[in-house]
């Protein structure tokens, strides 16, 4: 099994909430990924479901962790909770950290074809593949292995999304903060899909979740969309929630669009509703 080192424990809402560090395999390079251990998986003697939190352009791991305040809800529920960077670190690729929306902290959850970044921008495997299989392993006394949902925020909610219906049964349950859910009409995904991927768009239409649920054959699931209404983003038309909504009714996978009247795209938003995301995926996770 991969080594894991512990980089920070701190008890709160009665569990742990840990960040650990490894060598990463698919993304060549040193990660940091968070675990929150609800009190629950104290003893060791339950299987616990497990939550996914994908962060967005410009976060670590940290972001989620300290400002959502998710650590109550999955202490309620006794949900483990574990949430990756937001791409490879330390790499060094001339170019990588030019811009807030490509590259470094941006790494859109894909598994770049393109040179220089296909060596180590492999987000989708490192994800759906490595870190799936090392949670698994590493907390194996509380890890239920058949019950795993996902969830995210922006970027990370596209990748919420695309993760699941891109490996369909891998997550039960998903749900997405601001999701980017049409990034092939979107500049944001215009931009990273082009330089991960290269021109040939037939290639970025298999990693846009309004485009993968028109062909979605798997086991039935149900989408949680969460929307704030002032949205910069979304008022920019770089989100694109009623794309997917249009595309799910168009094939009859249930969608719950939530518009937040006056909430912006910032984890005050988050903070006010991730509560209410806990009570979706327990509900699935624990039915
Ligand atoms: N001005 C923002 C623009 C990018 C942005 O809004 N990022 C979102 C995800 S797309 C975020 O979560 N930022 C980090 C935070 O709010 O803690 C920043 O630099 O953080």
């Amino acid at each position: 099994m991969e080594q894991l080192s512990l980089v920070s424990s701190n008890k709160i809402f009665g569990g742990y909430q840990k960040v650990y560090s490894h060598q990463s395999s698919e993304l060549k390079c040193k990660m940091n990924f968070s675990v929150y251990l609800p009190p629950q998986a104290e003893g060791g003697d339950v299987k616990l479901p497990v939550v996914f939190y994908l962060s967005g352009l410009t976060c670590s791991e940290q972001n989620f962790i300290t400002k959502s305040g998710f650590q109550r809800y999955a202490a309620d529920h006794g949900i483990i909770v574990v949430g990756p960077d937001t791409s490879p670190r330390g790499v060094k690729i001339p170019g990588d950290d030019d811009s807030w929306d490509f590259g470094v902290a941006a790494g859109f959850y894909v598994d770049a074809t393109k040179e220089p970044w296909s060596t180590n921008y492999r987000m989708a495997s490192y994800v759906n593949k490595e870190l799936y299989e090392l949670v698994q392993q590493a907390f194996n006394n509380v890890v239920d292995p058949d019950r795993i949902g996902i969830m995210g925020h922006s970027m990370g909610g596209h990748g919420a999304l695309i993760s699941t219906l891109r490996n369909p049964g891998l997550y039960k349950s998903v749900s997405a903060f601001a999701p980017i859910c049409n990034p092939i009409q979107g500049p944001w995904g215009a931009k990273a899909l082009g330089g991960y991927l290269g021109d040939d768009k037939s290639k970025w239409v298999e990693w846009d979740a309004t485009e993968l649920v028109k062909k979605y054959d798997g086991p039935p699931l149900t989408l949680l969309i969460d929307q704030g209404s002032i949205d910069q983003f979304y008022v920019d038309k770089q989100l694109l929630p009623e794309n997917l909504v249009e595309a799910c009714r168009s094939v009859g996978v249930p969608v719950i669009l939530k518009l937040r009247e006056g909430y912006d795209h910032s984890y005050y938003h988050i903070a006010s509703y991730i509560g209410e995301h806990f009570d979706f995926h327990a509900k699935i996770l624990k039915a």
